[in-house]
């Protein structure tokens, strides 16, 4: 398939790039003439990704910045104003498209979870989104350029799952600033969105127990778990001008129809 350029001359932040969504998001990204700083807890993850965009101006007739990568924890205040900063002395400008992927799970059930397990996957999750997202939208406002922001939330989220009460309300939150950050800086041209993917095949979801990964999979019309790429897709969509009247959305990635979690409706009446 022809890859549009609909990203060139573009500058995109993707935090969480050194695995999983966030490496898929950079490759997709670079894919389509953008250029990548690539952010990540582990340094070494970031820069191995950058070995997957291909050098500069590797797209035809498209002049290309090289790449970056950037070591820092997005749920440190200080390492993101420091991030957002060397991203701008590194490209001379802030960058118009921020993918926030950054997020851990430290699962357990209600009744035994630790309040570190509660804090960590919180700091992470939704904190780590609303200091990146703050950094860049200062950035992006007092340099009067539009934008375009995708935070990275989860249909947890939005219906809940056994053993991450820490985690869906992390992604909960995150659907809920999302929703804020829309309506704050619509007047500047600035976008802000979220994706809610169902289980996408990553290192993440290596500790689910099968049979819970054969139960939802049944759940799935299109009968199988979603790759890194079906999520890259959409965020590069929302990331271009095609989605410009989208704001304030969060768009499922799940193989089914929205809302999933119910066993759907029937004569209208929502069967839960
Ligand atoms: C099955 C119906 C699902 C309905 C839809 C719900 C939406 C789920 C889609 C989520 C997609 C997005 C995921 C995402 O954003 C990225 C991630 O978070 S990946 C990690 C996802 N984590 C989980 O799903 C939790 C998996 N569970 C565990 O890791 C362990 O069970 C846990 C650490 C919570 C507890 O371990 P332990 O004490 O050892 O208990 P067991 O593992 O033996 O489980 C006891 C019992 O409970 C059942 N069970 C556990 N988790 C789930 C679950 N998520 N959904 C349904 N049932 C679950 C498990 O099968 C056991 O059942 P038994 O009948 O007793 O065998
Ligand atoms: N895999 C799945 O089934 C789903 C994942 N998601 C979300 O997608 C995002 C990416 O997840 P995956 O790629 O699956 O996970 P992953 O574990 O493969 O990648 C997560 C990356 O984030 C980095 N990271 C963790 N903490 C960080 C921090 N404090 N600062 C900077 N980087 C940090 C990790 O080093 C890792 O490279 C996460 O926010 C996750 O919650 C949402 C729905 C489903």
């Amino acid at each position: 398939m022809a890859t549009q350029l609909r990203l060139r001359s573009a500058l995109a932040l993707i935090t969480g790039a050194g695995s999983g969504i966030g490496r898929a998001v950079c490759v997709r990204l670079a894919r389509e003439g953008a250029t990548v700083a690539a952010c990540d807890l582990d340094g070494a993850a970031a820069r191995e990704t950058l070995g997957l965009l291909g050098g500069p101006g590797n797209v035809e007739g498209v002049p290309r910045g090289a790449h970056a990568a950037f070591q820092a924890d997005v749920s440190e205040a200080v390492a993101t104003r420091r991030l957002l900063e060397q991203v701008q002395v590194c490209f001379s400008r802030p960058p118009s498209i921020v993918v926030s992927c950054a997020g851990i799970i430290r699962d357990g059930f209600l009744l035994h979870m630790s309040e570190d397990d509660w804090d960590k996957v919180i700091s992470v999750n939704l904190k780590g989104i609303f200091l990146v997202t703050q950094a860049a939208a200062q950035a992006l406002v007092s340099n009067g350029c539009h934008g375009s922001i995708i935070n990275i939330s989860s249909i947890v989220g939005k219906v809940g799952n056994m053993g991450q009460t820490n985690y869906a309300a992390s992604k909960a939150g995150v659907i809920g600033l999302t929703q804020t950050v829309a309506r704050e800086l619509g007047r500047h041209g600035i976008r802000c969105n979220s994706v809610l993917p169902g289980f996408i095949t990553t290192p993440m979801m290596q500790k689910v127990p099968q049979k819970v990964l054969d139960q939802v999979t049944g759940m799935i019309p299109m009968g199988h778990l979603g790759d890194p790429q079906d999520v890259a897709d959409v965020v590069a969509f929302l990331a271009s001008d095609d989605s410009g009247y989208i704001t304030g959305a969060s768009v499922e990635v799940t193989g089914m129809r929205p809302s999933w979690g119910g066993r759907g409706q029937r004569n209208g009446i929502q069967m839960i």
